[in-house]
């Protein structure tokens, strides 16, 4: 099974070298002083009981690869856009495009049924070319639980967690997603096939959409966000407006608001992935977790006025330090042509 990680960072690095060791032909795309090594000396996985080694094909250049079973998208949201051409190469006629990155994907109306069927979302797709090229029709869902860290050039550090819950746009239980699935289980982690995989997006992109943000914007931590009673209240409004946005697109929230933030405040001392990309100096990952949701609010006619405020200051504290370029968002989501 040919399986390109388009990315492989933090999360593509894990997942490739997990995969590879169950048999896959990995490739991974990457680029810089990452790339360099990776390709000289192998990826190095180093877990909390086990160090793992790697040798998969890395390359810069998409083209060298050719047709692939499974090109697996680990790349930051805001990067997709600029590279989604270089995709082109690895797609063939039965090329399945797996989304394991945060915030909603480009697919996300394709088999969604209702009025909004087949509808763009501008703040994650610009124009509709991840639609266009990638097409929704090679989508399958993917949500990212784990945590890992590139720590140096060519070594990525896991965390926590194994879990990857996927899931068809449709629901079905198709059969590239039971063989993707397969391959994962037999690398040792976890990927439940979900029937609505929309609801576990919105499970994560929840927290993400309030944690994230205030965390940057105060330097805190998620447990002390979830136990300041300010902070705390903010990110409960920020979650009830988001939940009328899902609850007019038929997303069932399974666990309720409190819930969901006593859930986050009980990770003690953890940096949101927002507050390290800024301390870091790195681009933020603004608009794929708060930009759209504001983007959907006006889709469905739900205001978000908390939503609107939090993310004027985010977005211009990503401007302000060269780490965010905004971009113009229409006032509804762009049907794309068939
Ligand atoms: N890391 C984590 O613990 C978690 C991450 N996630 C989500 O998973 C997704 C991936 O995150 P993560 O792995 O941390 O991100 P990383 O930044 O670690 O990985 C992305 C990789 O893609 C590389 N890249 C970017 N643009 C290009 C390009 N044009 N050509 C080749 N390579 C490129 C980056 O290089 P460079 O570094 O030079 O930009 C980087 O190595 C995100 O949506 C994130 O929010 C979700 C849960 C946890
Ligand atoms: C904050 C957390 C753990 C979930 O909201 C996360 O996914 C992130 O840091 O990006």
């Amino acid at each position: 099974m040919k399986v390109c990680i388009f990315g492989a960072g933090a999360i593509g690095g894990f997942l490739g070298v997990m995969l590879e060791r169950a048999g896959c032909e990995v490739s991974m795309v990457a680029r810089g002083a990452h790339l360099e090594t990776m390709r000289r000396d192998g990826v190095r996985l180093l877990m909390e009981n086990a160090e793992h080694h790697a040798r998969p094909h890395c390359t810069g250049d998409p083209a060298e690869l050719g047709p692939q079973d499974y090109v697996i998208i680990c790349l930051k949201a805001h990067s997709i856009p600029a590279v989604v051409d270089r995709m082109i190469p690895l797609l063939g006629n039965d090329t399945s495009v797996v989304t394991a990155v945060n915030g909603i994907p480009y697919w996300y109306f394709h088999r969604h049924g209702g009025e909004r069927e087949g509808a763009t979302l501008e703040s994650v797709d610009p124009g509709g070319r991840q639609w266009e090229i990638l097409r929704p029709e090679r989508a399958i869902g993917c949500v990212v639980n784990p945590a890992t860290e590139v720590v140096e050039p060519g070594v990525i550090k896991h965390v926590y967690g194994d879990k990857f819950p996927l899931g068809e746009p449709s629901g079905e239980r198709t059969e590239r997603i039971v063989r993707l699935a397969t391959a994962m289980e037999a690398a040792g982690l976890k990927a439940p096939i979900r029937d609505n995989i929309r609801d576990e997006i919105w499970l994560k992109l929840w927290g993400n959409l309030c944690f994230n943000p205030i965390s940057a914007l105060t330097g805190a931590t998620l447990d002390k966000i979830a136990h300041d009673p300010d902070t705390r209240a903010l990110a409960k409004a920020m979650m009830l407006e988001a939940k009328s946005i899902g609850d007019r697109l038929g997303v069932h929230f399974r666990v309720d608001v409190e819930r969901r933030i006593d859930g986050a405040g009980a990770v003690v001392g953890h940096k949101t992935s927002m507050l390290q990309d800024l301390e870091r100096g790195r681009p933020m990952e603004i608009d794929a977790l708060v930009t759209v949701v504001q983007e959907l609010g006006a889709l469905v006619g739900v205001p978000t006025p908390t939503i609107d405020t939090v993310l004027a200051l985010i977005r211009q504290r990503g401007e302000v330090a060269g780490l965010y370029q905004k971009q113009k968002v229409p006032d509804s989501a762009v049907l794309c042509p068939a």
